[in-house]
């Protein structure tokens, strides 16, 4: 029977030991987080079948093991693996959001009689903790793993057969070029997020209402400031010469878009505009890929208590199953707009018509 351990219990960690127990229901799980709560939970939920008091019983004997932590933290992990009794062959993983710093220590400080190889799913949640874990979470999504550049395809398949269960598509890169794209797509993306957010706040003396008008665009921008900052913060650190260059990017963009405002050159504003809207309508939200395919249905819902579970029972009534739900412009006094998500375009366009069907409700695919 093959041993996996688990170091660190949250999100991510808990969202792929759901995903390997769907796969193979005879390996053996084992968890371990600093924090006895998560840790609990983890066992409650039954992401894990052993907790393990330590780091040392954990890992020895472990055929895989797997660091979901803060990427500093896995940092002061591996020192610690280090320094342990590993089983011959090992393979040892990490989910971290940034590779280089990561992968040069792992081959300082890890035994030649184990391999690591550093993995990356692109996909995830603004909320933290194992309770907001999913075996489905990384379906559809990026997987990406930085193999060292000797290391033998017999390893990086055996890590792929483990992580199976994902149903995320791989991708090997390497760590540089890692860094550098998620960098772009999502580490200074969450700087964007947490800094507009702190404008409003700036503001809110002098605009009180701001918190309450706050409607779906500048909630939709800002979901991501919602992420963990312990998380965010060793992201950044991590990241620190690509961010770098970033920031020096993003004020020569500000300084541009500065001039054609205080100028007020429609034209280059517009033409600005829908060469982002191109771009954004090309990504590749419907296919597979980075990001999840789930499919949004928006009800136009009067804004009384019990709509949602009016709405869900219809669904209900009719198998209809759904991933998400959410008010995403609880408008004062009037309506509220529900956007519930679905695994597949079938099951939107099902809803769709169980809704039109009992109810009165405007609703939108968008
Ligand atoms: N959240 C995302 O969307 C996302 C997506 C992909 C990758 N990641 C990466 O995954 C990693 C984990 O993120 P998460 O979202 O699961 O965070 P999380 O906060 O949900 O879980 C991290 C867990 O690690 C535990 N932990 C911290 N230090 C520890 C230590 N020294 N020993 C044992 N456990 C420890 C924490 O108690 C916590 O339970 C991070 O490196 C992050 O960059 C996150
Ligand atoms: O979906 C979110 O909320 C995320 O922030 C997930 C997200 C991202 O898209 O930036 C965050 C960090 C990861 O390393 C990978 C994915």
């Amino acid at each position: 029977m093959k041993k996996v351990f688990f170091i660190g219990l949250g999100l991510i960690g808990g969202s792929i030991a759901l995903s390997i127990k769907k796969e193979y229901d005879d390996y053996e799980m084992i968890g371990y987080d600093i924090q006895d709560d998560q840790t609990k939970m983890a066992k409650a939920l039954n992401v894990i079948d052993e907790v393990a008091s330590s780091i040392k019983e954990g890992a020895e004997g472990a055929d895989f093991i797997i660091l979901s932590t803060p990427v500093e933290q896995t940092i002061c992990i591996l020192s610690e693996l280090g320094k342990i009794k590993l089983k011959t062959n090992a393979i040892i993983t990490d989910v971290g959001s940034t590779k280089k710093k990561i992968v040069e220590h792992a081959k300082r400080t890890l035994p030649n009689h184990v391999t690591f190889i550093g993995g990356h799913p692109m996909a995830g949640s603004h909320k933290s903790g194992v309770i907001a874990a999913k075996a489905h979470l990384f379906e559809n999504a990026f997987y990406i793993l930085t193999p060292n550049e000797n290391e033998s395809e017999e390893n990086v398949n055996q890590l792929k057969a483990l992580l199976k269960g994902t149903k995320a598509q791989f991708v090997v890169m390497n760590p540089e070029e890692h860094d550098y794209i998620t960098g772009i797509i999502s580490h200074f993306p969450h700087i964007i997020a947490a800094s507009l957010v702190h404008q409003a706040e700036k503001n809110e003396d002098h605009f009180p209402l701001i918190k309450r008008m706050a409607a779906g665009g500048f909630r939709d921008i800002t979901r991501i400031a919602s992420g963990n900052p312990i998380m965010w913060r060793d992201i950044l650190l991590h990241n620190k010469n690509i961010i770098s260059k970033l920031f020096e990017q993003w004020i020569e963009e500000m300084k541009k878009l500065q001039k054609m405002v205080q100028e007020e050159n429609g034209h280059e504003i517009y033409t600005y505009f829908h060469q982002a809207k191109t771009y954004r309508d090309g990504l590749p939200e419907r296919q597979k890929g980075a990001i999840p395919s789930f499919y949004d249905l928006y009800v136009d819902v009067p804004d009384y208590p019990g709509v949602i579970s009016e709405i869900t029972g219809y669904l209900a009534k009719e198998n209809i199953s759904i991933t998400n739900i959410q008010i995403i412009e609880a408008r004062e006094e009037i309506y509220g707009v529900l956007r519930i998500s679905f695994q597949s375009e079938h099951d939107r366009d099902q809803a769709n018509q169980c809704i039109k069907k009992y109810t009165n409700y405007e609703t939108f695919i968008q």
